[in-house]
């Protein structure tokens, strides 16, 4: 927590506040002495110019206290504040570039907890340490001193209320701490089964299982009401007991003083005095249990933050920029291989292509074949573990991030669209694109029509694109891939979505594109007809390399691709093709139905 403080704090705010915070501190250990002096000079003896002079000055005083009070809340809050603000901005871009292993890693319950809860915790207890923390302990220190000054006979009432008091605020730090570690894991959970619930609330409902996810949310959620009661009541427990030993105390006192005052040991101010000292100790006594309560949850929030903003990346920028002026577009992999930190075996495995200026690579394979895998290793949202993937010869490892993106444009495999109008989303692509451009891209993308139909390029698109169809969403994110001016075009499952013709429109269009001519296009598809045209087809079987080659040479020697073509076209395409695939169809229907 500590280490945040340095790294978030100003010096001059903070040493203002620090100072102004004495000030606060020393008039208001000087009040009581004044009150004091009025009683025991002023009063007792009529001294009326006494009393005026006095009171003036501990009017002074008072108006000094109550200005360095303000000046204090003013420096704290807006510290504590700007400490808030910039702990979460600096939460949100660490996350938006952390690398995928690592997003998946924390997950995005946690993640969201940690920019809002975690930091609002942290925020709270910087500004109580600027208040409250400080002021505590001087005003405890302060006020048993000026109180032993006014009487050191009263002070042995302190030797019983203190370790009653002390023992109480042990016992309930006793059961709060604890509790207070667990309490932000829960609300993770919280956030996560909420989260889940509003993302799969379609899937919930078809499959009746409402109920199930009321449950499990109304689990999670008593979970967090029981721990959050407990902790709170014992806190607010504290209180209670604080006055009733309050009260005590200055009954004792009064009791003692009153004897004191009788045998002339004491004067009658001193007395008032000594009461209002000893209500400051206890309550600064009381302030600091409450901070001892508040650290430990807030040093545990700053764990968990920390945790976010020192994750080491492991996608970085090189310490030199090579190779910037390379005009021939080339992207070859050369051996490559990644394995997830958890994973048992590699996602993919010595993978060895080269594709140059205008071809297509189309790669295809079962689910979990480490299609994805390949896209994201392209565009450097993760690192292969193994060789390198070289964009005009050189390591994209070698190339900045900020440069690199700019050469790649990708659409995911879930159409990711943000809430806005259609074209705000085509400015992600191209900042500066004219509205030619977008229904240039619109068209290629097969969006066109239902644009122009629903209202055009200002036409809202709500969060997450959930005014368009799954289709619609997908061509609309292809048009913002594709009006970006890129050199690598990747497409992850991007056109699964599409009917068949849609499908074949949209692959012709990009072929006859002149802006996307010489770029690079890397397809992943589940769809023979998506894949056959390509240059080259990368056939992937549990990250291996299945087979490389044209859809004419897969078809004759990959075994693996015979099978995907085996299992999606009829046997009149298959005989057409010469291939001798038709025999084996034959022979796996005869052991039963197709469908
Ligand atoms: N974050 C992850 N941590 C561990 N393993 C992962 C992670 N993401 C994917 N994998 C594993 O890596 C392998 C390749 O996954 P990938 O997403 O690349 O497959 P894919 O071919 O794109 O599949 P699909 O067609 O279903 O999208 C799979 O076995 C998958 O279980």
């Amino acid at each position: 927590m500590i280490n945040l403080g340095r790294r978030y704090l100003q010096f001059w705010p903070v040493f203002l506040a620090l100072l102004f915070l004495v000030i606060q501190v020393v008039t208001n250990l000087w009040l009581p002495t004044i009150t004091a002096d009025i009683i025991n000079k002023g009063i007792a003896q009529h001294d009326m110019s006494y009393i005026w002079n006095m009171g003036g000055i501990m009017l002074i005083v008072a108006i000094a206290s109550w200005v360095s009070a303000i000046i204090n809340v003013y420096y704290a809050s807006r510290q504590s504040q700007r400490l808030g603000m910039n702990l979460r901005h600096d939460l949100f871009k660490k996350i938006l570039f952390m690398d995928d292993a690592a997003f998946h890693d924390f997950g995005d319950s946690t993640l969201i907890t940690r920019t809002t809860n975690d930091v609002t915790q942290l925020q709270n207890v910087f500004q109580t340490i600027l208040r409250m923390m400080l002021m505590a302990p001087m005003m405890l220190i302060g006020s048993i001193f000026m109180a032993w000054k006014l009487s050191a006979n009263l002070m042995v009432v302190f030797l019983v209320s203190l370790p009653i008091l002390t023992l109480a605020v042990v016992i309930n730090m006793g059961i709060a701490i604890p509790r207070f570690r667990s309490m932000q894991s829960k609300i993770d959970k919280i956030n996560l089964v909420f989260q889940q619930g509003l993302t799969g609330v379609r899937v919930i409902r078809a499959f009746n299982r409402d109920d199930y996810e009321v449950k499990k949310f109304d689990e999670a959620n008593r979970d967090l009401t029981h721990t959050s009661r407990v902790v709170l009541t014992t806190v607010a427990m504290l209180m209670p007991i604080m006055t009733v030993i309050l009260s005590f105390t200055n009954i004792a006192i009064v009791w003692f003083g009153a004897d004191l005052i009788g045998k002339n040991m004491m004067g009658m101010g001193n007395l008032v005095a000594f009461l209002t000292y000893a209500t400051q100790i206890l309550m600064s006594f009381m302030q600091l249990s409450a901070v001892a309560v508040m650290v430990p949850r807030a040093q545990v929030s700053a764990t968990r933050v920390r945790e976010v903003l020192e994750r080491p990346d492991k996608v970085l920028d090189p310490e030199k920029v090579l190779d910037k002026n390379v005009s021939d577009i080339k992207l070859d992999f050369d051996d490559v291989s990644y394995k997830f930190d958890e994973a048992e075996r590699n996602a993919l495995s010595h993978l060895t292509a080269e594709i140059t200026a205008g071809q297509t690579l189309a790669v295809i394979g079962g689910t979990g074949s480490g299609k994805s895998t390949l896209i994201n290793l392209i565009a450097r949202l993760m690192d292969v573990t193994d060789g390198s993937i070289k964009l005009n010869g050189t390591d994209i490892r070698q190339i900045s991030q900020h440069e690199l993106h700019d050469k790649v444009a990708i659409t995911q495999q879930k159409a990711v669209l943000f809430s806005g109008t259609v074209r705000s989303n085509l400015y992600f692509g191209k900042p500066d694109a004219s509205d030619d451009e977008m229904w240039k891209a619109l068209e290629i993308a097969q969006a066109s029509d239902f644009v122009k139909e629903q209202g055009g390029l200002d036409m809202p698109v709500e969060q997450n694109g959930d005014n368009f169809s799954g289709g619609q969403r997908q061509r609309l994110a292809i048009a913002r891939t594709l009006i970006k001016p890129a050199d690598i075009y990747l497409f992850d499952d991007s056109f699964s979505a599409l009917d068949f013709a849609t499908d074949a429109k949209l692959r012709l269009a990009i072929s006859q594109s002149e802006k996307h001519a010489q770029a690079i296009k890397v397809i992943v598809a589940q769809r023979i007809a998506t894949v056959m045209n390509a240059n080259q087809i990368l056939v992937l079987e549990n990250g291996e390399m299945a087979g490389l080659g044209s859809h004419k040479e897969l078809a004759k020697s990959c075994p693996q691709y015979q099978e995907i073509m085996r299992s999606q076209l009829s046997d009149k395409d298959l005989s057409a093709m010469g291939i001798e695939i038709k025999s084996l169809k034959s022979e796996e229907n005869k052991g039963g139905d197709s469908l």
